[in-house]
């Protein structure tokens, strides 16, 4: 089985090989843990989490190491937390940080989790390596790549060759497109920082320029040495992070001696009506916001995966209600079949091809009439499983239309049911309990297992569903 990936540093596709096949290695940039994740955001940890999944069903489940890191060192988290400090909240201004950061954390984890994300193997704070970045930062200022002033270090650009080369881009190039700060401590404007000073109210460690702590970039050079080794096989991350962040990160890294990733994958950008969703634009809304507006996490991942990483996309009701059709289809299909043991070549093919999510949803759903292949194709790609899923029995119910359902069609099959449900929930609404429950237990009895759900009574026709059996029963 070839995989081919779009390698961004080569700008063409090539065959993936890992450097150990034991033990193939990614890298993802994580969340700034500052606020809850917009959607935007949810589009990276959705398309590298079917990269992983490809990556464990291909190599075996042990024998892929991801990391996707959390920055936890930042200046809108210091801000929450010293406005709470501010309003009086009990704790240090470095435990209120804690807090804050804890808390995001706590958020992401639900949101992705309910996207049906797998969570990586390794998800390190940047807080917890700084003196592995205060290494790194030493050993480039002793090679000459880096330089102390004022309390900065700074990484010294044009000292690395061929900074530039992910992007294609050269370094004069770069400065005229750039917003490069110009700071009296900078030798050359298009040099970054790799560590910086505390003030006494900023959360800050001790290290030979004095307190402070470290710029962004270095954080995911030390942690991906440290917890991937000096090279490894894939970096992914969205595209707004390939220019500077990336090319930082290739500099630091190569200028170290170290051989770092070698493909470089970039997601492109959810957009809103052309433009980026981003927090600085304002023109986001949370993963969270959808959730609790009832659109399913099963769901935003299908809308997510029907577009290739590489494209941009938006996000539209059109596309939400149409997913949320074709899904609940699905997982009335797969409900109570166990899955096959492999996997449908054709899906593994779509995915092995730089990730063809598009070719290998639609193949999922050629798969509707052979309910364990379509159960098995549901789990590689995230879907979560029938029975633990539930928002679909009541869509189904809601949806009407020509959809076939076992012979009969959708709604002959809910006018048959409907009044049954309808019997049901007036016993309980008298609360003539006792009855309800014969009553119930005759449904079940003709193979139609109902339950109370918020949005009422839902029916589910189990395997020995007999219609004959519902009649008299009313
Ligand atoms: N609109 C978007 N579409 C796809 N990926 C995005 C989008 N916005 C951010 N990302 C990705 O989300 C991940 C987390 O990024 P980060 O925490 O820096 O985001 P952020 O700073 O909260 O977002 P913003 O760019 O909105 O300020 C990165 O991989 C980044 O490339
Ligand atoms: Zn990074």
């Amino acid at each position: 089985m070839t995989i081919r990936l779009y390698n961004t540093a080569q700008r063409k596709k090539v065959e993936f090989a890992p450097i150990d096949p034991e033990n193939v290695r990614m890298y993802v940039c994580g969340p700034t843990v500052y606020d809850r994740a917009h959607l935007g955001n949810a589009r990276p940890v959705i398309v590298f989490d079917t990269l992983f999944r490809l990556l464990r069903h291909v190599y075996g489940a042990e024998h892929v190491t991801y990391v996707r890191n959390f920055t936890d060192v930042d200046d809108k988290i210091n801000a929450t937390a010293l406005a709470r400090k501010e309003a009086g909240a009990e704790g240090s201004l470095e435990e209120l940080v804690r807090e804050r950061s804890d808390e995001t954390i706590g958020w992401y984890h639900a949101d992705m989790d309910a996207l049906g994300a797998l969570r990586p193997t390794k998800e390190p704070r940047a807080t917890a390596f700084i003196g592995q970045m205060v290494a790194m930062i030493e050993a480039l200022v002793e090679k000459g790549h880096a330089y102390a002033k004022e309390g900065h270090v700074l990484f010294r650009v044009r000292s690395y060759e061929k900074y530039g080369a992910l992007s294609g881009r050269t370094v004069d190039d770069m400065i005229a497109g750039a917003r490069v700060e110009v700071a009296p401590f900078k030798e050359d404007p298009l040099d970054f920082v790799l560590w910086k000073p505390s003030t006494d109210d900023l959360p800050g460690w001790d290290s030979p320029w004095g307190r402070g702590r470290p710029g962004w970039h270095i954080e995911c050079s030390a942690m991906a040495a440290e917890l991937l080794g000096e090279s490894f096989d894939i970096h992914g991350g969205g595209n707004d992070l390939q220019f500077p962040h990336h090319e930082n990160e290739i500099a630091q890294s190569a200028c170290m001696g170290h051989g770092f990733a070698n493909v470089w994958m970039h997601n492109e950008m959810l957009q809103v009506e052309g433009k980026k969703m981003s927090k600085s634009l304002g023109n986001f809304f949370t993963v969270r916001d959808l959730l609790e507006q009832g659109v399913p996490g099963e769901v935003i991942r299908f809308v997510m995966l029907s577009t290739h990483y590489r494209k941009p996309m938006d996000w539209t009701e059109k596309k939400r209600v149409e997913a949320e059709k074709v899904l609940a289809r699905l997982y009335a299909a797969a409900a109570g079949v166990k899955p096959s043991d492999g996997v449908d070549v054709l899906i593994i093919d779509a995915l092995s091809d730089d990730l063809n999510t598009h070719a290998a949803l639609q193949r999922m759903q050629q798969l509707q009439k052979k309910p364990a292949e379509l159960r098995a194709a549901m789990e590689l790609l995230g879907f979560g499983s029938p029975e633990e899923v539930d928002w679909w029995r009541s869509d189904l119910t809601m949806t009407s239309g020509p959809t076939a359902l076992g012979g009969e069609s959708l709604s002959e099959l809910m006018n048959l049911i409907h009044p049954y449900l309808d019997h049901w929930q007036s016993l309980r609404d008298q609360k003539r309990w006792a009855e309800a429950d014969e009553f119930r237990q005759k449904l079940n009895e003709a193979g139609l297992v109902v339950q109370a759900t918020p949005t009422g009574p839902q029916g589910e026709r189990s395997s020995n569903f007999d219609p004959s059996k519902l009649e008299g029963l009313l």
